[in-house]
């Protein structure tokens, strides 16, 4: 175990991330950038800025490996966080305060500068230690996760930078466990925002007739709660896992003639709309969604109609869904999880994660990618006020990566022993 000196160091420069404002909408890269290079600088790690979309930097940090032959491993994360309500947090989000019960409050301490700066704390320890990797070990640090990453990580994905690195397996964020296990993630939900728009006949608040824009709408909004409600009862019986039903939520609703002292209460209005965030598990028939939207939801025959802001594919470049394999077929599923045990971690169900993140572009180009963050006994607060981390529980997880580190750069396929095919 690190010394007491060494250990508040450790803390000290998690909370040095921390407090570098990277919340959208407005992420200050500039900071964060300086940062991870300091950090690389003082590990002797090679390291590269790519900036894909200018003021949209990609930190790419290499330590490599003995065999440059071998294929690499690409530990990702990303630098910016969602923006917090500042008067409702008990200490400031930017402060990465550290409280009686060592839990450092901040936004990112667990979506996800935590994991971050954990890579880099246990590439500082094994490399005190003495350890030269096999495989080269590559971080990245990429912007507008929380956006989408249209100008991160996906542009990073689709990239000779990444063809060049040639990369076995990705790892990314999963989610904190309220109970003793680790989770791992082989798969996520993907995001469809749909909007939809009804058009009725205006008219006098005090008449009841039918095809009014508002009645068109909430006819819709029934029958799409009545959807929600038979996914979340799957959820509520135990007969499905939060990322393995449909999800819908109402994100917005748009509609009234607005008056200088709110909105006019006596006219009916023309136009009404409302937006949904709905996640798609990967294997879900998504051609029987896409009929019940336009059949049901935004019937035209009921004056509707509607647009996606986002609708992300279920399926990679091949048609595949994107899942990564989570038993012994693919070996770092394996590994992933020995190494989580000999750092004395225990591991619940492999799960698909519910919201959305980077290591779907990976997954798209046809590359394993897991979910893990590694934070047990830990209440769930992403993009939550009060966003905490313990630090013994981060001290911890940098024991986990350097576990996990050690058995990826050191792996080495069946029938490679260390001599190439050719060779043979
Ligand atoms: C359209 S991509 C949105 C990504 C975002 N990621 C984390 O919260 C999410 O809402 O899941
Ligand atoms: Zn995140
Ligand atoms: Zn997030």
């Amino acid at each position: 175990a690190p010394s007491q000196d060494e250990q508040s160091k450790i803390i000290s420069r998690f909370q040095e991330y921390l407090q570098i404002n990277t919340a959208q909408p407005s992420p200050d890269y500039q900071k964060s950038t300086h940062f991870i290079l300091s950090q690389a600088n003082s590990l002797s790690l090679e390291s590269q800025v790519v900036e894909f979309v200018k003021g949209k930097p990609v930190v790419l940090l290499k330590w490599p490996g003995s065999d440059p032959s071998l294929p690499s491993i690409l530990l990702n994360s990303h630098t910016d966080v969602v923006p917090s309500e500042y008067s409702k947090w008990v200490h400031p989000p930017l402060g990465a305060h550290i409280d009686e019960q060592g839990n450092i409050f901040a936004r990112g301490s667990q979506d996800m500068k935590c994991v971050g700066m954990q890579y880099l704390e246990a590439i500082r320890r094994l490399k005190s230690s003495g350890f030269q990797p096999k495989r080269s070990l590559y971080l990245s640090f990429v912007p507008d996760e929380e956006i989408g990453g249209h100008d991160g990580a996906e542009k990073l994905a689709y990239s000779d930078v990444l063809k060049n690195m040639n990369v076995d397996i990705v790892l990314d964020e999963g989610l904190p466990s309220p109970n003793e296990n680790y989770r791992l993630f082989y798969a996520e939900r993907t995001p469809w925002w749909l909007v939809i728009k009804a058009t009725g006949a205006p008219g006098h608040g005090a008449k009841l007739y039918d095809n009014s824009a508002m009645e068109n709408l909430f006819k819709s909004i029934e029958s799409i709660r009545r959807f929600r409600a038979s996914q979340f009862d799957l959820v509520k019986a135990g007969l499905k896992a939060e990322g393995e039903v449909i999800s819908v939520n109402v994100a917005f609703l748009k509609a009234g003639t607005p008056s200088p002292t709110g909105f006019v209460m006596n006219l009916q209005p023309s136009e009404a709309e409302a937006g949904f965030d709905i996640r798609i598990p990967p294997t879900a028939n998504t051609e029987s969604l896409e009929k019940r939207i336009a059949e049901e939801w935004a019937p035209a025959s009921r004056n509707m109609t509607f647009e996606f802001k986002q609708k992300v594919t279920t399926h990679d470049d091949l048609g595949r869904p994107l899942l990564t394999a989570s038993d012994n077929s693919n070996p770092w599923w394996t590994l992933l999880e020995e190494a989580i045990k000999k750092a004395n971690g225990k591991i619940g169900k492999p799960e698909i994660f519910p919201a959305s993140t980077d290591a779907r572009y990976f997954r798209q180009l046809g590359l394993p990618a897991i979910g893990f963050s590694p934070m047990v006994n830990t209440p769930i607060l992403l993009h939550d006020h009060n966003e905490f981390l313990n630090q013994a529980e981060y001290l911890r997880g940098i024991n986990v990566y350097e576990s996990i580190i050690k058995a990826y750069t050191s792996f080495i396929p069946p029938g490679r022993d260390g001599v190439s095919r050719d060779e043979l």
